[in-house]
């Protein structure tokens, strides 16, 4: 049986992890870690969730839980992703990362840790947004450079901290490297005034938070004459849940290396 610890385990994501390990085989929740000054410590991690008592008490740091793990699953934020990930890295942990909003600087941690751990690292971890990553890359080689105006348009609920999300930025870099072009230099965020007419080579970015949304995700491609949407629309975070402990399980398997989910379904 793999043994799972869930940072962040208050938070959104944390709760549909945990919910998503009591429904699967074969893998479970061995600790569940909330900040230290959290009211929660003490507190059944199944009852914190919703799924029921799971025998599994919330703890305040890593350090209580070292004995209690394989694989660690962190959707927190990134400077306590990265503290996480060097405890797994001296500990000998797996260790799968949802959080986004990761700086180029911090990403480079990441690259260091896997020389010594197995890590999966993706901003998005549902089956349908990683299969529109592989549809993208098809649509703009076919589509070509000289059309086609591409716009990635997301929309999430009112709490989400970074912009635009994980996704529609690994969407953008999906596209921009499919044209051989450099998202750094070809990327456009939310524009205002007197802007101009649209120059061709433009990856434009749209950002809508608002109330609820779980997650919607549009790549639009467009011409004088017809437009192609590639539409993602996520309905429930245990979309997201359930890709993570399959990358849980996968990554048990593995000894060091940085994955994506693209590697986990086959799709690279
Ligand atoms: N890859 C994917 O498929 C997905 C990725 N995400 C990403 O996951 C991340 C989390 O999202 P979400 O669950 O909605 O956010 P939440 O704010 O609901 O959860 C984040 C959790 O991290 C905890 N946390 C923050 N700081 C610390 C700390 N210093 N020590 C310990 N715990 C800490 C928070 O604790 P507290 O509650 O006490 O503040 C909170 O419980 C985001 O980056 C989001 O973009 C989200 C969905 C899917
Ligand atoms: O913060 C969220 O909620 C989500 N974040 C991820 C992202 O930034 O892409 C994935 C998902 O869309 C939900």
């Amino acid at each position: 049986m793999i043994k799972v610890a869930v940072t962040g385990a208050a938070g959104r994501m944390g709760k549909a992890n945990i919910e998503a390990l009591q429904m699967a085989e074969g893998i479970e929740l061995g600790a569940a870690i909330v900040e230290p000054d959290s009211s929660l410590i003490g507190v059944d991690a199944g009852e914190m969730a919703g799924v029921g008592k799971l025998g599994v008490s919330v703890v305040g740091s890593l350090h209580e839980a070292v004995a209690d793990f394989d694989v660690l699953i962190d959707f927190t934020a990134p400077e306590v992703t990265l503290e996480n990930v060097r405890f797994c890295n001296t500990h000998g942990k797996k260790i799968v990362i949802g959080t986004t909003g990761l700086t180029d600087e911090q990403k480079t941690h990441l690259d260091k840790a896997a020389e010594t751990s197995a890590i999966v690292f993706a901003p998005n971890m549902s089956v349908g947004v990683n299969l529109c990553f592989k549809l993208l890359e098809v649509a703009a080689k076919a589509l070509g450079n000289d059309d086609y105006d591409i716009e990635v348009i997301e929309a999430h609920h009112r709490h989400k901290v970074d912009s635009p999300s994980g996704t529609a930025l690994r969407m953008g870099e999906v596209v921009a490297d499919a044209l051989g072009r450099d998202l750094k230099e070809c990327a456009v965020y939310g524009r205002e005034g007197m802007t101009g007419a649209r120059p061709r080579g433009e990856i434009g970015f749209e950002t809508i938070r608002a109330g609820d949304v779980v997650g919607d995700h549009t790549v639009l491609f467009a011409t004088e004459g017809e437009r192609i949407e590639i539409t993602h629309k996520a309905s429930n975070r245990l979309t997201f849940a359930k890709g993570a402990v399959r990358a849980a399980k996968w990554v048990q398997g593995q000894e060091t290396g940085l994955y994506d989910m693209q590697d986990i379904l086959g799709l690279k």
